[in-house]
């Protein structure tokens, strides 16, 4: 595998790591578009639109490419949010009265979610995405529904001083959250965020994640894409060359070790639960579907 990620590396919305989150955004646009959606998020058309990219505002226009595996995209994004979106919910209204989204990206939450009073919401990303995001967002007079403070700064450089110095209070509880984040980080600064959350976590915290896995999980994730996908569900970006495959800590026997209780949750499980009836799978994406691949944990 070719890696084109360097330390220190950056990217703004349409680049590198940054073009993911563009890409994110159009599944859930295309999700909140269809007919019983599981989610509705109509600020993503915004941030798509304004980002001008051929192949999202393409894919906005006529998403008949991405219809041979709907399970996967935007049907595969529409489980992934309500996932994100039930858990916020529910924690900050049982009182956990922070929340931080690790990674936020053009996650809308802040101003989409009928958050708990008195909460606050941490919105952790590099500071081009976060400037992108908050221009859309002021340019068409959105207003959050939550006290929403952005934190600029690099996940693999020292975030927890950064959130710190923008108000984060460590002595109280906090919903975190690392949605499409984790193979994005090479292993050290994977390993060190966990290490970083479980010191910042007052008893009653709470974690949400996905994608989390070792290099074989990354390899064959990658594998199915290519097979299914042809790769091209990003366009031109080659989500493999932006992903680390090096050794790291398994979050779920992690947290348990360090005195988290753990649940984990296939896709098909979840996307049951939402009442949501699974297609028919080819075998190997059967076996992707039912492995576990979302996880809440409470300190
Ligand atoms: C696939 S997107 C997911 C965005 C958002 N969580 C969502 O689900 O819509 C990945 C995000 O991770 C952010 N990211 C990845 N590595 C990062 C790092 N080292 N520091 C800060 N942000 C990072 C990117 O900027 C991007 O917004």
């Amino acid at each position: 595998m070719v890696l084109m990620r360097t330390d220190g590396d950056t990217w703004d919305i349409v680049s590198s790591v940054g073009r993911t989150a563009l890409g994110v955004a159009t599944f859930r646009a295309l999700e909140s578009e269809r007919p019983d959606p599981l989610i509705t998020d109509g600020f993503a058309r915004w941030f798509v639109e304004a980002a001008g990219d051929e192949h999202f505002t393409g894919l906005l226009a006529d998403p008949s490419p991405l219809e041979a595996m709907p399970f996967f995209f935007p049907g595969f994004m529409g489980v992934r949010t309500r996932f994100f979106d039930e858990y916020f919910t529910a924690a900050t209204a049982e009182g956990v009265g922070q929340a931080v989204i690790l990674a936020a990206g053009l996650d809308a939450r802040a101003y989409r979610l009928d958050w708990a009073p008195d909460v606050t919401v941490f919105e952790v990303d590099q500071p081009k995405v976060l400037d992108f995001k908050s221009g859309v967002l002021d340019g068409h007079g959105a207003r959050p529904k939550v006290d929403r403070l952005p934190v600029a700064v690099d996940l693999r450089e020292d975030w927890p001083a950064a959130l710190e110095a923008a108000g984060f209070d460590p002595g109280r509880p906090c919903a975190w959250s690392a949605e499409g984040l984790l193979p994005y980080l090479p292993g050290a600064a994977h390993d060190a965020l966990f290490e970083r959350i479980d010191g910042l976590s007052a008893p009653g915290s709470r974690i949400a994640l996905d994608g989390f896995g070792s290099a074989t999980d990354v390899r064959r994730f990658l594998a199915l894409r290519d097979k299914y996908f042809g790769g091209k569900s990003f366009g031109d970006i080659d989500v493999e060359a932006l992903f680390y495959d090096d050794e790291r800590a398994d979050p779920a026997q992690w947290l348990t070790e360090h005195g988290w209780t753990v649940q984990r949750f296939s896709p098909v499980e979840l996307t049951t639960g939402y009442g949501v009836e699974v297609p028919d799978l080819p075998d190997d994406l059967v076996e992707l579907a039912q492995t576990p691949a979302y996880l809440t944990a409470t300190k």
